[in-house]
């Protein structure tokens, strides 16, 4: 995948309809908020008034070790990564209980863990592209033919949910160091340079003063490094990426391309998004942003998507974690463009243009 053709939008007429249904619903006009815009969006991206349930919903964990992880930017040492692949295996996760509370299929896909994952079933490693993908300050995350590799791992990935049943896709994330890479994919889809690094630097799994000064410098490192490139989104990933990340990307055009929603996560999942949109323009109409997370470059990120986060509750897991926990809310929107009474039905109490 190199420049993609632009996604077809959402099917208008069904939200136009859905808005209509929802106009007609016996609650005050508006009473509904989000859950209301959100039925409209279900029923535009399903083509269906009212929204069909949402009952396969499915969630790909892309892991991945990130060369900066060595040079200070995080909290925690890059061995977690492996460690934590195993533990979603396990299904002990922070998001495999969220995904048990919510009824969400979870899956871990290892793309660039610097580790054999030795004894994890073979799925798990079936789209392994390296072990760890480059320091981002120091060179360039992936070949060119890797990040290709990736991302048409990721679309594939998306295509299979789909072929299986999957009716919404959620996209995780797990590497340590990986808010670094995630960050310069924000900047670079910003147009922003390595005098702008403090506008996407956030703390990560929480790096001190000093850990927040180094992760500045090493973007500021790479943004510099990658120049010109950063203007394409492919070379982006390729210079300022990972495989792991790559392969989110992918996973986001082909669900848009199979005309499938996606419901986004943190800083990775939206940084992702955002360069699905740069790749394959459209993309970011078949997604809905799960939470608000307190990393600057996903509020950024978000904003030029035109996407306004479901739930702001300071959460910065990552896995997938915000948008397992905005499941409900979705569900909430079907339940009620489907089950409300119509204003209509109540009798002549109302004026039809209440
Ligand atoms: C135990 C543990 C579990 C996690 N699950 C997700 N992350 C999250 O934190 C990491 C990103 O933050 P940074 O860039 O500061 O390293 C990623 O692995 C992300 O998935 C975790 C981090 C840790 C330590
Ligand atoms: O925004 C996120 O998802 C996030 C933030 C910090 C650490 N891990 C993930």
């Amino acid at each position: 995948m190199t420049a993609s053709l632009p996604v077809p939008a959402p099917h208008a007429p069904s939200a136009r309809a859905a808005a209509e249904r929802l106009a007609g619903l016996a609650v005050p006009a508006g009473a509904l908020g989000r859950l209301g815009e959100l039925g409209t969006w279900l029923s535009a991206v399903q083509g269906q008034v009212p929204p069909r349930p949402l009952d396969d919903v499915r969630l790909v964990i892309f892991a991945g070790d990130h060369g900066v992880a060595r040079h200070g930017v995080s909290a925690y040492p890059p061995e977690i990564t492996a460690a934590m692949v195993r533990t979603f295996v396990a299904g002990r996760a922070g998001v495999n209980a969220l995904a048990g509370a919510h009824g969400v299929r979870v899956r871990v896909l290892d793309l660039g863990v610097d580790d054999d994952l030795d004894g994890l079933p073979p799925e798990v490693g079936e789209h392994k592209v390296r072990r760890g993908s480059g320091a981002i300050h120091l060179e360039d995350a992936l070949t060119a033919a890797e990040t290709a590799q990736a991302l048409a791992a990721g679309r594939r990935v998306a295509e299979r949910e789909v072929a299986d049943g999957a009716q919404l896709l959620l996209s995780g994330d797990m590497g340590i160091g990986n808010t670094t890479p995630a960050a310069a994919l924000v900047a670079a889809g910003l147009g922003l340079g390595a005098g702008d690094v403090a506008e996407v630097a956030g703390r990560g799994t929480g790096v001190d003063d000093a850990g927040l000064a180094r992760k500045r410098e090493v973007l500021g490192a790479a943004l510099e490094r990658a120049g010109e490139r950063a203007a394409d989104p492919v070379e982006t990933l390729t210079a300022l990426g990972s495989a792991d990340l790559a392969a989110s990307v992918g996973y986001v055009v082909g669900a848009a391309e199979a005309g499938v929603p996606v419901l986004l996560d943190g800083l990775m999942s939206v940084a992702c998004a955002l360069t699905a949109e740069r790749i394959a323009p459209g993309t970011a109409a078949w997604c809905v942003a799960g939470h608000r997370s307190p990393e600057p470059a996903q509020t950024l990120a978000l904003a030029r998507l035109g996407l306004d986060p479901l739930l702001d509750l300071g959460m910065r897991l990552g896995e997938g974690s915000g948008a397992v926990a905005a499941v409900p809310l979705l569900r909430s929107a079907v339940a009620l463009l489907n089950d409300v009474a119509l204003l209509s039905d109540l009798g002549d109490l109302v004026p039809t243009d209440a």
